[in-house]
């Protein structure tokens, strides 16, 4: 399901990120203080994302998704850790460097469309705006202007305003904006959160597109189920860190037709940490201490035992 396409041209010279992955966070940290409180919204997560995979990233409101967002597109720093997308060093990248980045390494969509497009402009020339920000003549704006209408199945929106689009049709042409520059990466918060199903399955099959025939590496938060489930990898955050993880893939069923086969893992931090999924913990009245016992090859994780004749353990 993780196709792997030409390496869009806008960052193709970027350097120095491992061989095959487009985001690395090793023990991402960001503390909020306000008004004197300082507020922990990520607390070691850790991330990988290869090259032209689709990832969505779920997690309860609350649970550090935003921020994550902000931090990959660059708009915000993180307070410790490492994080590092399409070779850039998001920690020590300079001002320079760092609007270059926003500019060309990655395209972000907001969930709602207003937020990339300019209402006194028709879609195409919303698409082209940031093209005039990097290099390129002008022919071969309005040539790139229309294959990403193309791609994203709104060739006859170009010459149309805001008003006369619907709000499918605007956020596919925010999704065109945030495409203009043939960014490596594309960051999506909540992209149909404001839209009826229909307009969310043309949103995100644009989103698709964009991964499968422009090659771009997709973050999509979302709190749509139907998005999430549509794609490889869902990543779910749980207080500020990468909790655990379901992997899907197609496989044939014993009629011949396709069976979508879907599996959760637990993420293993770099210390050996895990997160127990909750309804595991709730089950088995799990607190404070568990028993770890290595079998052969598994683990197995019992609630903690009063020792035998002394009952409970005195502090
Ligand atoms: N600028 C800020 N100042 C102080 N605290 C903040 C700031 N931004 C986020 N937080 C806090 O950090 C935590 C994570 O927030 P974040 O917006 O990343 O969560 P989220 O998972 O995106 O939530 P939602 O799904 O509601 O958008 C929350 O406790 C939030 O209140």
């Amino acid at each position: 399901m993780t196709p792997t396409r030409p390496v869009p041209a806008a960052d193709a010279a970027a350097s120095g990120g491992p061989p095959g992955l487009d985001i690395v966070c090793d023990g991402l940290v960001r503390i909020f203080t306000s008004e004197g409180v300082e507020v922990v919204a990520l607390q070691g997560l850790d991330l990988e994302v290869r090259r032209g995979e689709l990832v969505a990233v779920v997690g309860a409101s609350g649970s550090g998704k935003s921020t994550l967002l902000n931090i990959l597109s660059g708009l915000d720093v993180p307070s410790a850790g490492s994080a590092s997308v399409a070779g850039h060093d998001l920690l020590t990248m300079g001002r320079a460097e760092r609007l270059r980045y926003r500019r060309t390494t990655v395209g972000f969509l907001h969930q709602q469309a207003t937020a990339n497009l300019l209402p006194y402009l028709s879609a195409i020339e919303n698409i082209q705006l940031p093209m005039l920000f990097a290099s390129g003549q002008r022919d071969e704006r309005t040539t790139r202007a229309r294959e990403i209408l193309q791609v994203l199945g709104i060739e006859e929106c170009a010459p149309r305003m805001l008003g006369e689009l619907s709000g499918g049709q605007q956020q596919r042409v925010a999704l065109g904006v945030a495409l203009a520059n043939r960014p490596m990466v594309l960051l999506a918060d909540e992209p149909t959160g404001e839209l009826d199903s229909r307009s969310s399955d043309e949103v995100f099959g644009a989103i698709r597109r964009a991964n499968e025939e422009l090659g771009t590496t997709v973050v999509v938060v979302t709190h749509d189920v139907h998005v999430s489930e549509q794609v490889s990898r869902t990543v779910a955050i749980r207080d500020g860190r990468t909790a655990s993880e379901v992997r899907r893939h197609v496989t044939r069923g014993a009629d011949g037709g396709e069976l979508v086969i879907s599996q959760e893992y637990a993420v293993l931090d770099r210390a050996g940490r895990l997160q127990l999924p909750k309804a595991f913990v709730t089950a088995l009245g799990l607190r404070d201490r568990v028993r770890l016992e290595l079998e052969g090859d598994h683990i197995g994780v019992w609630p903690e035992q009063p020792r035998e004749g002394q009952g409970e353990e005195k502090p």
